[in-house]
């Protein structure tokens, strides 16, 4: 039936779920036509109620278009009934208005406009006839405005509750959206932009707060390596754990975000150098001292370097990053596995032509 509801099972259960409210409404009507001596009314509904059972069965079984094709049919039917048989004032022709939002999303283009145009000359054809023709089974007037009230509260409550849904769908799929724009979708941890984003809002926090914090860079040692020898997707095994376990050993407050490949940048806040030393040795530990198991039966070391440095008031991200990047390139450099924390870039390092 179309293209951006294919993907999204809610909508048919939506669409089921309504051909039960549909049924119940029906089987009132079938007493009620009863009670108001309109048979063919009242067997009508019978019908009516018989198509919802087999719509609501067709949806179940996921043949989405035979049940919205059913339920289509049903409302034309039961509203161009209604309206020749008892008049305009029966208000069975609003179950036709609610097709509107309906089509507007779930149809596209060209298809939407044509069907929306078929729906308005149906809407249309109905008042005509009415306009021009005495109803064929007319009832009283009171009972009349029973059934136009009855007929409205049920198409109320319909355009609530599809309203609620599509608010709720579309709130769903921002969130989604978010979601990925923000999150690294192998780690699950922030993904580059959004940890800048998270830690320049921090930054700010710190300087308006005279607060210390502290950014760290981890880098997974010879990671190429596991790579090669056990296969990328141990690698992202390795990834995927180092994640959990920065989780585990951070606080809630703490960002950890994917920086790059077997890259992590974590900033601190609240926290000063020393102290970000101590939480880079534990992190280093952690990482260290697990038992890594592979697929050939044995254990691998898997280790971090680390690289530290404290905001000073004011300084921009990059520049903090800078410095706990120079950290990480000395603890590279030193052996690997070990966590470097500077404040100032030593000379030897400033002097050269860092790039990493
Ligand atoms: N499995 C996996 N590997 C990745 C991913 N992203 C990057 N890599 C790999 O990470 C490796 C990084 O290699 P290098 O930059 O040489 O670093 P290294 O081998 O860790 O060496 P050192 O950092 O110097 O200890 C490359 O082989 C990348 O292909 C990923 O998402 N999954």
């Amino acid at each position: 039936m179309d293209r951006s509801t294919s993907q999204r099972p809610e909508f048919w259960r939506v669409a089921q779920r309504t051909c039960i409210i549909a049924a119940a409404v029906d089987i009132a009507f079938f007493g009620i036509f009863l009670a108001l001596k309109s048979p063919i009314l009242a067997w009508v509904n019978v019908i009516s109620v018989m198509m919802y059972a087999v719509a609501y069965y067709a949806y179940g079984k996921r043949m989405n278009g035979l049940a919205t094709s059913l339920v289509w049919t049903e409302v034309v039917a039961h509203a161009a009934l209604g309206t020749v048989l008892i008049g305009w004032g029966s208000g069975f022709h609003y179950y036709l208005l609610m097709f509107i939002p309906a089509l507007a999303v779930t149809m596209r283009g060209k298809t939407a406009v044509t069907a929306l145009m078929i729906l308005f000359a149906l809407y249309a054809g109905l008042y005509l006839q009415s306009y021009w023709h005495e109803p064929l089974q007319p009832i009283s007037a009171n009972a009349l405005l029973g059934v136009f009230f009855f007929n409205l509260s049920v198409v109320f409550a319909m355009f609530s509750y599809l309203g609620f849904f599509y608010a709720k769908s579309i709130s769903s799929a921002n969130r989604k959206l978010n979601r990925l724009a923000s999150v690294d979708e192998l780690t699950q941890l922030y993904n580059r932009r959004q940890a800048k984003a998270l830690a320049e809002t921090e930054l700010s926090r710190a300087d308006r707060n005279s607060l210390p914090l502290s950014a760290m860079l981890l880098d997974i040692d010879h990671f190429k390596l596991i790579n090669d020898v056990y296969g990328h997707d141990k690698g992202d095994q390795v990834l995927q754990y180092i994640a959990k376990i920065m989780q585990r050993e951070l606080r809630q407050h703490d960002i950890i975000g994917r920086w790059g490949g077997e890259e992590f940048m974590i900033v601190l806040p609240e926290t000063d150098l020393a102290h970000a030393e101590y939480i880079g040795e534990r992190l280093r530990n952690a990482i260290g001292s697990h038992a890594w198991g592979t697929d050939l039966g044995h254990e691998i070391q898997i280790t971090a370097s680390i690289g530290i440095s404290q905001h000073k008031q004011n300084e921009t991200f990059n520049r903090l990053l800078k410095r706990a990047d120079t950290a990480l390139y000395m603890s590279k450099s030193e052996g690997r596995n070990r966590v470097t924390a500077i404040q100032e870039i030593p000379k030897h390092i400033a002097n050269t032509s860092l790039e990493r």
